[in-house]
């Protein structure tokens, strides 16, 4: 298990990490989520001991990183995928990271196959597409058969068959008792990767809570009915009955009810008391990325000044308009389980964003919030395109359960995918 216990981290006048307290379990694949710069990294770090905390601790299976006995047998990583002797082949990067740390070099060729980097091992690492270094770096972290997997970003440049093995070896490294503890800012793969969600904004707890929980609190929940086209008189009349039976429907811009307060059963029960006909009576389901939105647009740092210009990265459509708090959202009050209470607000939640819209998000030229952050200006999107690389490989092209990991065979030393500071930890 990892945990970390008050994790604070300033850099001078900046607090990259505050008071960050969790635990990511075994077994489950666990997503790390916030907007960038929001301390991800550097709480991977500190996990992983190569940044010292300023206060509070991080711990893996109870120990600080740097007393984990045997720590690169025990804990693999991906931090920077680009950290790597790029004159050196592929195999020859994992294997001195191997001798390092006393593991035998089949074990090379067999990492080298997980990854599908089998056919391309004896080339320069310094050639691979982004894809490529990525599968590279997973080798590492994946070559001392480790029980704790901290993967910061890993599908970032995989083509889709890339995403998809990263997946389904997420899943199963899991599923195989691991610790998997996954950054990511691709939200629809962490809803179908990650059961368990920590979510950190401005370097603060926002949310530590399942997949589905985070979903159902941050969504806004509601029906869309449609009527006959060209049938004014029916909207209008179902519009009546809703309303008398203490719902609410608003226009959709198509012609749809977007109907609030009421279970469907009822609408249709309604629909039917009323002889209105019905074309469509379906319910609105919140994908991660729209509950995602919700909970950290407050909280995001870097945004386009095109965007807030064009009024983009406002609410996603089916969110409450401006002023309505949507249901799952508690306006005051109660905090849903697993919710992070900003220090000084007690009993509260963070601030809707939807309905009360983050400082950047401003019209252009309105007065600043006083006391709001500046928007940060002059910021390009730090991610690049995606590489090409496609290289077959064998969770990809299989069902599950895929093999990913050959079964833990006595105790090999395995270094985490770092920097080697920490090599005199081996045995
Ligand atoms: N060595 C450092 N010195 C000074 N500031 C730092 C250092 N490392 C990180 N920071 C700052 O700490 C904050 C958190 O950075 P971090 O890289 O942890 O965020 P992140 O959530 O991983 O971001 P991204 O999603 O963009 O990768 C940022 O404001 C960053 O500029």
């Amino acid at each position: 298990m990892i945990e970390a216990v008050g994790l604070t981290k300033r850099y001078g006048p900046k607090t990259a990490v505050h008071n960050l307290s969790f635990q990511v379990r075994p077994g489950t694949v666990t997503g790390f989520l916030g907007p960038n710069g929001s301390g991800k990294s550097t709480t991977m770090r500190m996990i992983l001991g190569l940044d010292a905390p300023t206060s509070g601790r991080a711990t893996i299976g109870g120990r600080p990183f740097r007393d984990v006995p045997n720590a690169p047998r025990q804990v693999g990583a991906l931090l920077d995928a680009k950290a790597v002797h790029g004159g050196r082949s592929a195999r020859s990067h994992l294997l001195s990271l191997a001798q390092l740390s006393g593991i035998p070099a089949r074990r090379v060729d067999e990492v080298l196959g997980v990854v599908g980097l089998q056919d391309v091992a004896q080339r320069r690492s310094k050639g691979f597409s982004l894809g490529m270094g990525q599968r590279l770096g997973i080798a590492a972290a994946l070559l001392g058969d480790p029980q704790v997997l901290l993967f910061d970003e890993p599908v970032n440049g995989l083509d889709p068959e890339g995403i998809l093995w990263v997946r389904n070896l997420m899943k199963q490294l899991a599923a195989e008792g691991r610790t998997v503890f996954v950054s990511s800012h691709l939200m629809s793969e962490m809803a179908l990767t990650a059961e368990h969600l920590i979510v950190i904004g401005r370097g603060q707890l926002l949310a530590d809570m399942s997949v589905k929980d985070f979903i159902s609190a941050n969504s806004a929940d509601f029906a869309r009915v449609r009527t006959p086209d060209g049938e004014p008189e029916q909207r209008e009349k179902l519009t009546a009955a809703i309303g008398e039976a203490g719902g609410q429907a608003a226009p959709e811009p198509d012609g749809a009810l977007r109907v609030t307060g009421l279970p469907l059963p009822r609408i249709s029960d309604l629909a039917h008391a009323a002889e209105v006909r019905l074309w469509e009576l379906s319910p609105h389901q919140a994908s991660l990325e729209e509950a995602y939105m919700r909970m950290t647009q407050g909280a995001v740092d870097y945004r386009s000044t095109i965007d807030q210009r064009a009024g983009l990265q406002q609410a996603p459509a089916g969110y409450a308009p401006q002023g309505a708090a949507p249901q799952g959202y508690a306006p005051q009050g109660a905090v849903p389980q697993g919710y992070a209470v900003p220090p000084g607000v007690p009993g509260q939640l963070p601030p809707n964003p939807y309905g009360q819209p983050g400082p950047y998000a401003q019209a252009p030229g309105a007065a600043p919030v006083p006391g709001a952050p500046l928007p940060p200006q002059g910021q390009g999107h730090p991610y690049g395109a995606p590489g090409p690389y496609g290289a077959p490989h064998p969770y990809g092209q299989q069902p599950q359960p895929a093999a990913p990991v050959p079964p833990a065979a006595p105790p090999v030393a395995a270094p985490a995918d770092l920097p080697m500071p920490h090599h005199e930890d081996a045995r």
